[in-house]
């Protein structure tokens, strides 16, 4: 199904609600529960309205360091719903798109437009198939002579390993957004390139990720014996297992080495009945990612649950213009190296 830049893309009305809870449920001998709440932040809620956050961050932009009027971005996997968000929301932050993009393989070359309606920034963009090599680089030299050209990918796990090749080869740093492919053959052909790489570019995510790492640096194994369960739910044109769930399990895996579960025992729902089941509103069928992880003691007696629920995908979005202004940032002062979200977070480049 091809679709328009603006289906689907950015601005789902639904904002991006994010609850991260850990829980902890105590069964006494006196068949009394007690739920025992570790922590529960509550970072959006499904009341909000997408516009306000979106427009403070469009108004933040202009008392930011604005990027060299010469820099372009590429935003490859137009007019897919991931790629059209990510390209309104550079749009939003002040950066330059640039005027052509690879899409999928077999669609016919066309031009569309991409449009954030915060700012009313508009970009036509021709869109060129991605096995028309050739046409692709002669269209991009132009624009890596007369400035800096970078590139967001949010295409298709099987075009993870050719797309970053591509870039390598045509030296053009990137922040590689979508998910799957072969990983360790990314992180092997990559090496030495200025790029950032991360299954999600969600600052509260990404923060999650990181204290979950520290909690398994501080206190490695304080989970073992404990039985993992995962259920992930998204778009039912998703093609891949969540690249988040991945990076999550790896995490907790740390601290509770479950060595029955493997990636297989993901659950994924991918059925609009079975999501709306499984708590994800009505309205954001077509772009969500919930996730529930379930860390259960032996006897059963003790579970932990952690959530996070995104409904819509600005939340990616404006992560990724902050990625590329971190990445265009590091071409001008730093050695070309690999980075992940938790680097560019650390380095405070998330607004
Ligand atoms: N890191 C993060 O924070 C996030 C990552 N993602 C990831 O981003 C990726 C894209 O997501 P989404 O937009 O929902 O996916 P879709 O599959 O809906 O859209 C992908 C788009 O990329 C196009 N495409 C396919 N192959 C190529 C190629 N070789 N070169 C250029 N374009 C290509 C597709 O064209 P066609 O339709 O013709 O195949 C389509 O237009 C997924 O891997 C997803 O997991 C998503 C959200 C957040
Ligand atoms: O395909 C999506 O939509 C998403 N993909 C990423 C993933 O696979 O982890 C991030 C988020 O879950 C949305």
């Amino acid at each position: 199904m091809r679709r328009s830049a603006t289906m689907d893309g950015g601005n789902i009305s639904n904002p991006a609600p994010l609850v991260y809870i850990f829980s902890a449920l105590y069964k006494s001998s006196m068949r009394f529960l007690l739920y025992h709440l570790i922590a529960a932040f509550v970072l959006g809620t499904h009341a909000c309205h997408a516009f306000t956050p979106l427009q403070q961050s469009a108004r933040r932009i202009t008392t930011l360091h604005a990027m060299d009027d010469d820099t372009f971005i590429m935003v490859n996997g137009l007019p897919g719903p991931m790629a059209t968000a990510a390209a309104e929301a550079c749009l939003r932050k002040g950066l330059k798109l640039a005027p052509v993009a690879m899409t999928g393989p077999d669609v016919e070359p066309s031009t569309i437009s991409v449009f954030d309606t915060v700012t009313g920034k508009k970009q036509d963009v021709k869109l060129i198939p991605s096995k028309e090599t050739e046409k692709l680089q002669a269209s991009i030299a132009g624009l890596k002579t007369s400035g800096n050209l970078l590139a967001i990918d949010y295409t298709h796990p099987s075009a993870v390993n050719s797309n970053a090749q591509f870039y390598v080869k045509e030296k053009i740093p990137f922040v590689m957004g979508t998910t799957g492919g072969d990983r360790d053959q990314l992180m092997k052909d990559v090496q030495g390139h200025f790029c950032v790489i991360a299954p999600n570019m969600g600052k509260q995510i990404v923060a999650m990720q990181a204290a979950l790492e520290d909690l398994a640096t501080k206190f490695p194994g304080a989970f073992d014996g404990y039985k993992l369960s995962v259920t992930e739910s998204h778009q039912k044109t998703k093609a891949d297992t969540s690249g988040t769930a991945k990076a999550v399990i790896e995490s907790i895996e740390k601290l509770a080495s479950d060595d029955n579960f493997t990636i297989e025992d993901i659950k994924m729902i991918r059925d609009d009945d079975e999501a709306v089941a499984f708590g994800v509103p009505p309205d954001a069928i077509k772009g969500h990612a919930f996730h529930t992880y379930t860390l259960t003691s032996a006897d059963g007696s003790v579970s932990f649950q952690l959530q996070h629920n995104v409904a819509g995908r600005t939340i990616y979005a404006e992560g990724t213009a902050d990625a590329v202004k971190f990445l265009s940032k590091q071409i001008h002062s730093g050695e070309p190296r690999v980075f992940n979200m938790i680097d560019v977070l650390e380095k405070g480049a998330m607004e």
